[in-house]
């Protein structure tokens, strides 16, 4: 129901017609009129101010705004029965089952559990009935799903101008009589409808009418166990796939952290290990304690006369210089042995579990790998190795061992490996 402010200029010709029937009363006053949209003929009641009759006013073009509000609540007619999910889905013995109470307590030779969708009835149930659909603008449901009565019942179809043309059959012949009680969603959302059909006129008894309305019930139950089932395999769909995007981003958080750790922890352009990767390496009790067990060896390799490679072929093939020599290093060395950039063109490889002999071959395999490096100028490195016996030096003296031998090599002419020549305690 609207109101609205009623002027003398505004009065329409038929107001006027319409409350001439009043005689002395002035139809020129102004008000409020009242005007209510009455659904089943389009038409327009008006409440005049002046002598409160009301007068119905036909109009031929449907009122734009009721338009509008009928398509809104059909939308959400609409969206409430998808989510039962219901339409074209497999046949169930439940609803079959009702379809054959109804037509059983009816005595009629069909029955349907119809679904109003936006261009067609589907039949969700159907008994004495061939097609499985229908298209809307032929389906008595929809007058039924509209009527305001609880059970929409038409003694003779050919009587009503409505459906006297109406083409659908029951058991084979002629539909002619039809009653049907709409499926009310909790929400009042009439979705169909449980009718009985027969092929000649006739009425149900009141019990009868009774009896379909009890089943339009349970057949509604029906529908909200499976609006239930459906909204419980949504949700569990949902939660499955947040538990999934959680653990994608646990699993991408943890591959950053990871990533920023390498980095924090390597050197970019060679990809050794840097000194603050060394630093914790050196406070890892299982390396600590492998390198107390066992001999080891450490090896610093310096690049020969680098300054001079970055001074003639620029610094980009300085880097790519030192990748070489990372490159040679990497292939050297034994899965357990670490190297570090621990300068600008210095590397330090700690080698586990091996003596000087072996630290010397390994340094050796090293020196010409840098050599036979694929650059467009020759690149040599010097290399010093020093080893401890398990348990007498500690990191530092090795450490230093091993630079002194660095030295004796740039001294003695560079790229060459030299050893410690430290006499060995134990
Ligand atoms: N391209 C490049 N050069 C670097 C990098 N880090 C250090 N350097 C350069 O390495 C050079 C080291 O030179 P020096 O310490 O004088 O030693 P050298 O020229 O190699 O001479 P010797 O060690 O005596 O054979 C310096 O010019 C540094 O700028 C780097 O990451 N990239």
């Amino acid at each position: 129901m609207r109101c609205w402010r009623w002027t003398s200029n505004s009065t329409p010709r038929d107001w006027r017609s319409g409350c001439n029937g009043s005689p002395g009363r002035p139809h020129t006053a102004e008000g409020i009129a009242i005007i209510t949209c009455d659904p089943a003929d389009g038409g327009r009641l008006w409440l005049c101010p002046s002598t409160l009759s009301a007068v119905r006013l036909r109009s031929k073009a449907p009122d734009a705004a009721q338009e509008s509000t009928d398509a809104v609540s059909e939308h959400r007619r609409q969206v409430a029965l998808d989510a039962y999910g219901v339409l074209d889905s497999a046949p169930e013995q439940a609803f079959d089952d009702i379809v054959w109470l109804a037509a059983t307590l009816c005595g009629t030779p069909g029955a349907l559990i119809s679904l109003v969708d936006r261009e067609r009835q589907w039949f969700k149930a159907r008994l004495g009935v061939e097609p499985v659909q229908s298209p809307r603008e032929e389906a008595i449901c929809d007058h039924a799903i509209r009527s305001a009565d609880r059970l929409m019942e038409v003694p003779d179809l050919r009587a009503d101008p409505r459906f006297s043309r109406l083409g659908f059959e029951v058991a084979g012949q002629p539909v002619r009589f039809y009653a049907g009680a709409p499926l009310r969603s909790p929400e009042g959302h009439a979705l169909g409808t449980i009718c009985v059909l027969d092929a000649v006129p006739r009425e149900l008894s009141a019990a009868q009418r009774e009896g379909l309305q009890v089943l339009a019930r349970q057949a509604q139950h029906l529908l909200e166990l499976r609006r239930y089932a459906q909204e419980q395999r949504r949700l569990l769909a949902e939660r499955e796939s947040s538990a999934r995007h959680l653990e994608e981003a646990r699993a991408d958080l943890q591959r950053r952290n990871e990533q920023l750790q390498h980095s924090a922890h390597h050197d970019q352009l060679t990809g050794l290990l840097n000194r603050v990767g060394l630093s914790q390496l050196r406070q890892d009790p299982a390396v600590l304690e492998r390198l107390a067990r066992a001999p080891f060896s450490l090896m610093l390799i310096d690049v020969d006369h680098f300054k001079q490679v970055n001074d003639r072929h620029g610094h980009l093939l300085g880097d790519r210089a030192l990748q070489a020599v990372a490159d040679a290093v990497g292939t050297s060395i034994r899965r357990g042995d670490v190297a570090v950039r621990f300068g600008g063109e210095e590397i330090l490889v700690v080698l586990p579990e091996i003596r000087l002999a072996g630290a010397v071959e390994v340094g050796e395999r090293i020196r010409r790998g840098v050599m036979r490096a694929p650059l467009p100028f020759p690149l040599t490195v010097s290399v010093g190795v020093a080893s401890a016996e398990p348990g007498v030096d500690g990191i530092e003296q090795v450490f230093d061992r091993a630079d002194q031998a660095l030295y004796r090599a740039k001294a003695t002419g560079r790229n060459r490996v030299v050893a410690d020549d430290t006499p060995l305690r134990g």
